[in-house]
């Protein structure tokens, strides 16, 4: 019996590590119920003002991860603010509760499960989103409205109004510095091994094979193909996302729940193979060349929302490893075209995106060789995009010397 418990304990701590090293996201919505606090009650017969009862704050913090928020709400997942005081014979005006503050990561939205309207949207970090609203303390002129009188042994009291309360749906979009967007099977994944080696990356030559957002984090120094080794170390988060298919922007294929991790990205890199793409071997599944898979990807993506168009983008033109001579000249003169922004004239018009893409870079690369050189290169003149990650409390002199760390 005793090892068996251990045994499964054992198994179980493993299991948490790999989930760990995985980093990959399982859940990205839960569902809340906040309660801001009732206003405390007046006193009417010696004027006294009952206390606001308490709001409910959600703060943005980085480092937090989503899976956290369930662990600290204890399954119960409500969030409570207390009651405003009551006025008393002693103490007339009732003391304010306390507001409630939430530590949320950063990129959570707050969605009103009841309207389904947005509340906030928590992104800047350290910064105090209201999320409801505490009531207001009883008082003689009080709106009649919302004002009960309740008597009281010989006292009437003025009750104050209620807080806000309702359910609240908390969604994680990822905020990482670079989202990998792409095709199923084009190579996004094997990218973000190339990037981060030490990562498990699940890896395979059927479409789909990643089917939850996964995160990494790319390290410059840990480039070994001798680029310019004197720039600073930095960190980027790099989100490899699943494989999007034509019609996502319309939700298929989950296509929303993948595009929505690109709202907060800082820059989006496309990843295309260059051999082409088809979903499936079948009449209504047409191939796709690299040109037209560019084209259908800026079609969702804008569809989706048309700002993500309009993000830094670089284009990869993946598995160049795997063309022969006359291929590899159209991809060198596709490479061309899309960096001269003319790519869009060569599109038929069904394919035509209203927004074309400008993209910063084009790389052509294998990014199963792990030979990726050019691509780092173009990280590093990339993160003018991003801003830098700065604790309000920390001290500038002592961070000079850490790690730069990009949100
Ligand atoms: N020849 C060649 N094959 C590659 C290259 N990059 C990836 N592949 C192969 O392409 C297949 C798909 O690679 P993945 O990295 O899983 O593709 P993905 O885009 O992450 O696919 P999903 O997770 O399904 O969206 C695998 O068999 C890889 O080995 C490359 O540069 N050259
Ligand atoms: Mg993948």
């Amino acid at each position: 019996m005793r090892l068996s418990g251990v045994l499964r304990e054992t198994i179980s701590q493993v299991q948490k590590l790999i989930k760990d090293d995985l980093n990959i996201l399982k859940v990205d919505k839960y569902i809340v119920n906040v309660k801001a606090g009732m206003g405390g009650a007046g006193l009417a017969r010696y004027d006294g003002v009952g206390g606001n009862g308490g709001d409910v704050y959600f703060v943005a913090k980085p480092n937090l991860a989503f899976s956290d928020i369930k662990k600290r709400l204890k399954s119960k997942m409500n969030i409570r603010a207390d009651n405003g005081e009551a006025a008393t014979k002693i103490s007339l005006i009732g003391q304010h509760a306390k507001h409630q503050y939430f530590d949320v990561p950063i990129g959570i939205e707050v969605v009103n499960r009841e309207n389904n309207s947005l509340i906030s949207r928590c992104s800047k970090p350290f910064r105090r989103y209201l999320i409801a609203r505490g009531g207001q303390g009883g008082y003689a002129k009080l709106n009649y409205k919302c004002v009960l009188f309740i008597y009281c042994s010989i006292n009437f009291l003025f009750r104050g109004t209620k807080g806000d309360i309702f359910d609240v749906e908390l969604h994680l979009k990822l905020r990482p510095n670079i989202g990998l967007l792409g095709f199923p099977n084009a190579g996004k994944s094997t990218l973000l091994k190339a990037l981060v080696p030490e990562k498990s990356v699940k890896i395979a030559d059927y479409a789909f094979t990643t089917v939850n957002p996964q995160v990494a984090f790319y390290k410059n120094e840990t480039n070994n193909d001798g680029f310019n080794l004197e720039d600073p170390p930095y960190t980027l988060s790099v989100a490899d996302l699943p494989g999007i298919i034509e019609g996502a922007s319309k939700n298929r294929g989950r296509g929303y729940q993948f595009l929505k991790h690109l709202e907060y990205a800082d820059i989006i890199v496309m990843v295309i193979d260059s051999q082409g793409f088809q979903l499936k071997n079948e009449l209504d599944c047409p191939f796709r060349n690299a040109l037209e898979s560019v084209s259908l990807l800026n079609k969702e993506v804008e569809l989706y929302d048309q700002r993500l168009a309009r993000k830094p983008i670089v284009c990869v033109l993946n598995k160049v490893d795997a063309l022969n001579e006359e291929k590899k000249k159209q991809i060198n003169a596709l490479a061309l075209s899309l960096q001269s922004q003319k790519w869009i004239d060569n599109v038929s018009e069904e394919l035509r995106p209203n927004t074309p893409m400008r993209f910063e870079h084009v790389v052509q690369l294998s990014a199963k060789s792990g030979k990726i050189k050019e691509f780092r290169k173009v990280l590093n003149i990339m993160k003018h995009h991003l801003h830098e990650l700065k604790d309000v409390k920390e001290d500038p002199m002592e961070s000079q010397n850490k790690r730069k760390v990009y949100i």
